[in-house]
Order: C-alpha cells, then sequence, then structure tokens
C-alpha cells in the first residue's frame, strides 16, 4: 500500500473492527447556524453557501425555517430549485400552517418536530406529550399527502424519557416518516451516552436515525462520531460549528474525522478552508485561533523541535496537510524558535548568514519582549539586515 502523504490515518480504528459507516451530512449552517444570535445571512450569501456546501459534496442542505419570515420563504424556495445535487430540506413545527409554507418550498423534505420532554411540555407547551404527538402526525400527514418527505425530529431528545422516545418513533413509523430524528437540543449528551441512545433507538425501528448534535459541552463532533457508530444515518453539522449557544457539531471537523478515522474520503475536503471564511465574513464570527481544522493555528508552528521536524516532514506534527483542507502551513518566528528552524526560515527569504550571525538573530529573537504574538516577517527582515550590518 503506498503511503499517504495526505494525513496519519488512525490505525488503532482497525483493533475496533467496526463495520463501514453508513452515513450522510445533512448541513444546517443555514438554519441553526443562522439561528446564532445577531447572524443574518443575506439571499445572496445563502446561495452562495449553499452552493459551496453543494460543491463539497454534503447530501442534504437545510436551507432555513420558511414560517420564520417571507424572505427565509422565498430564500428556501430559491435553493430548493437550483437544481443543486444535494437534497434540500426545511424546518417546521408539529402545525399544519408551518408544513403547508414548507410544502410550497419545493423542499425534499421538511424536519417536523417537537419536544416530548417532561421540561419543554410542561413549561413551553402547556400541553400532554399525546396532544403534542397528535399534532404532530397530523402536520406528518399532511406532508405525505402533498408527497413531500418527512424527518420527525425530537427536540430535547436526549433529555426525553427513552421509552417515551421508543414508543413515538415507532408510532411515527406507522406514519411512513422518512427519518426519526433525535436532538441533544442542550448538548448533555457524551459519546458513551449518545452511543447508548442511538443504539435503542435502532433496536426499536427500521426507520433510518438522525443525530443533531449542540456543543454545549464541547463534545458535539464526538457525539455525531458515536452516533454514526451505533448506526445513525443522516449527520448534522454547522460550518465553523456555530449554532445555537455554543453551536452544532462542525462541518469541518465532522468531515475530516470520518476520512481520517472511517476512511469515508467521498467528500471534497480541500474546501473547507475557504467555507469557513465565507461563513466567518458572512456572519462576522471568527473561529478561535485553535479552532480544529479551520482555525488560524491549524498550521501554525513556532517550537524549534517542531518545526526542524517539519521541515523534513510536516507528518511529523500534523495530522494532514493544509492541502488536504485548502489551508496554508505558517511558520512563526519568536522565543521558542530554535537554530535549524531559523537556518530554513532565514534561506527561505533569500538570505545567507553565517553561524555567529544566526546564533545572534536568534538569541536577540529570543529575548525580544516588543511582541507577544510572535515576530512578523517584516521585522525579521529588517532584524536579519540589522545582523548582517553588524
Ligand atoms: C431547537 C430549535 O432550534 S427549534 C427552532 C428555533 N428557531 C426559531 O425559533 C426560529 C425563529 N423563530 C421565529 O421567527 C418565531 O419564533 C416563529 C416564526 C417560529 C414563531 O413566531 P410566533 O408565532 O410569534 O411564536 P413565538 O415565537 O412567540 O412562540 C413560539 C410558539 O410556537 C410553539 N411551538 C414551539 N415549538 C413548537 C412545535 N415543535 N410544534 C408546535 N408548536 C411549537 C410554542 O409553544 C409557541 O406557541 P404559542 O404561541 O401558542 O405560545
Ligand atoms: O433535529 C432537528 O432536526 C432539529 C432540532 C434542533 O435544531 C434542536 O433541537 O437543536
Amino acid at each position: 500500500m503506498s503511503e499517504n502523504k495526505d494525513y496519519s490515518r488512525n490505525k488503532l480504528m482497525d483493533q475496533l473492527n467496526l463495520p463501514p459507516l453508513d452515513i450522510e451530512i445533512c448541513d444546517v449552517t443555514l438554519r441553526d447556524g443562522e439561528q446564532t444570535p445577531g447572524v443574518v445571512f443575506t439571499r445572496e450569501e445563502k446561495i452562495a453557501l449553499a452552493t459551496e456546501l453543494d460543491s463539497v459534496g454534503v447530501d442534504i442542505i437545510e436551507a432555513g425555517f420558511p414560517v420564520v419570515s417571507v424572505s427565509e420563504k422565498a430564500v428556501v424556495k430559491e435553493i430548493a430549485n437550483l437544481g443543486l445535487d444535494a437534497r434540500t430540506c426545511c424546518l417546521a413545527r408539529s402545525k399544519v400552517s408551518d408544513v403547508e409554507t414548507a410544502v410550497d418550498c419545493d423542499v425534499d423534505f421538511v424536519s417536523i418536530f417537537i419536544a416530548m420532554s417532561d421540561l419543554h411540555l410542561k413549561y413551553k407547551y402547556h400541553k400532554s406529550c399525546a396532544e403534542m404527538f397528535s399534532c404532530a402526525m397530523e402536520a406528518v400527514q399532511y406532508a405525505k399527502d402533498h408527497g413531500v418527505g418527512v424527518r420527525f425530529a425530537a427536540e430535547d431528545g436526549s433529555r426525553t424519557d427513552v421509552e417515551v422516545l421508543k414508543t413515538a418513533f415507532r408510532a411515527a413509523e406507522e406514519y411512513k416518516v422518512d427519518y426519526v430524528s433525535i436532538a441533544d437540543t442542550i448538548g448533555i449528551l457524551n459519546p458513551s451516552t449518545t452511543y447508548y441512545l442511538v443504539n435503542e433507538i435502532k433496536k426499536t425501528v427500521d426507520t433510518p436515525v438522525c443525530i443533531h448534535c449542540h456543543n454545549d459541552l464541547g463534545m458535539a463532533t464526538a457525539n455525531t462520531l458515536a452516533a454514526a457508530e451505533a448506526g445513525a444515518k443522516q449527520l448534522h453539522t454547522t460550518v465553523n460549528a456555530i449554532g445555537e449557544r455554543a453551536g452544532n457539531a462542525s462541518l469541518e471537523e465532522v468531515l475530516v474525522a470520518l476520512r481520517i478515522q472511517y476512511g469515508i474520503e467521498r467528500y471534497d475536503t480541500t474546501k473547507l478552508t475557504e467555507l469557513s471564511k465565507m461563513v466567518n465574513e458572512y456572519s462576522g464570527l471568527k473561529p478561535a485561533v485553535n479552532k480544529a481544522i479551520v482555525g488560524e493555528h491549524t498550521f501554525s508552528h513556532e517550537s524549534g523541535i517542531h518545526v526542524c521536524a517539519i521541515l523534513e516532514e510536516p507528518r511529523t506534527y500534523e495530522l494532514f496537510s493544509p492541502e488536504m483542507v485548502g489551508g496554508k502551513r505558517h511558520l512563526i518566528v519568536g522565543k521558542h524558535t530554535g537554530m535549524k528552524a531559523l537556518t530554513g526560515i532565514v534561506g527561505d527569504m533569500g538570505h545567507e548568514l553565517s553561524k555567529e550571525q544566526l546564533a545572534s538573530l536568534l538569541d536577540r529573537i529570543k529575548n525580544c519582549t516588543e511582541t507577544k504574538h510572535g515576530i512578523s516577517p517584516e521585522r525579521l527582515e529588517s532584524m536579519i539586515k540589522e545582523t548582517k550590518q553588524h
């Protein structure tokens, strides 16, 4: 087998003998992502994002929640009619009027949701589970009668009694819903409980299961993958992990993990950095510098021990190549720079310094307190010139 230069495969996965994952990605950036406080995507931005998500190979694009506004409905309909390879869906409450609006948008399926947790029934709906379920099935029937697919979603599914969830999904199956969905709405799950919950539901229904994870405990990506291992078919993601509160499972993290850990290579990960930049620009939300996959530091290295190895073989300290995700490598010069790194960097900048000059430059760099954020290429250039003059 030829050596893979793009990434290091997690070979420990071989020890687990997992069956291959049978998954699809439903990206919800345009719906849950836009629910991030203060975020609004324009029509043009939504269309640009849908087109880019499609070119990544995302299987389903959740285009929006049509009853939110007239312009929201219009753009959901426009995206559904763009002729993308991805299927489209949108959100609807368990109300026939919401589903009527969704059906009018020409989406492939509508996600009809209710919460069946005690907290939501008592404080949000002030109705019994049976009453809410009946509203949901009326809405499901309406969609089915109009030839539109249905995802029946249990909002707050992770805090819903498991037996209640099973009974509801079993009953929804009678209405021929196309998917049942478990939402970890407030991000309470961990990988073990996610696996348990999905496995329980898989034992109960034959209908494909979806998982929608929030990141309140920083586990959304891990939980999404645990759900996939337990047999969840549809995995929900957002670009840059945006979404309610701490956000959702990150598209870029899930796709790269699927490739490296599970051998799923059909998504075009080279577009992920560009997609992240688009969401950054349109949402006004810059990912943290240490955000996995798309953060500014993903391929930035300062430590001498790391850089001296990277100069020979980047895989020593990079799990995957910048090229694999459309990113760029940056070698940072600062307090932690070593001699090999400095020699390489100075050479790459087109300069030749003697051993003594390099040692003197390194000493200056290590003791330079003028900046806390590394030495910029411009500052380094002038330091090199100063070193040459001495
Ligand atoms: C977990 C999630 O992400 S759910 C999706 C959250 N997304 C949003 O809320 C999108 C933005 N929301 C909006 O623009 C508005 O809230 C709308 C258009 C959806 C509804 O607006 P309004 O009609 O003014 O209702 P309002 O927001 O005040 O209250 C929500 C109502 O929906 C009801 N509701 C909430 N979820 C559901 C559901 N799944 N099925 C049926 N009814 C529901 C609430 O009980 C409440 O009913 P009430 O008006 O009888 O008390
Ligand atoms: O499961 C779904 O499709 C949507 C539910 C949702 O957005 C949530 O509960 O956070």
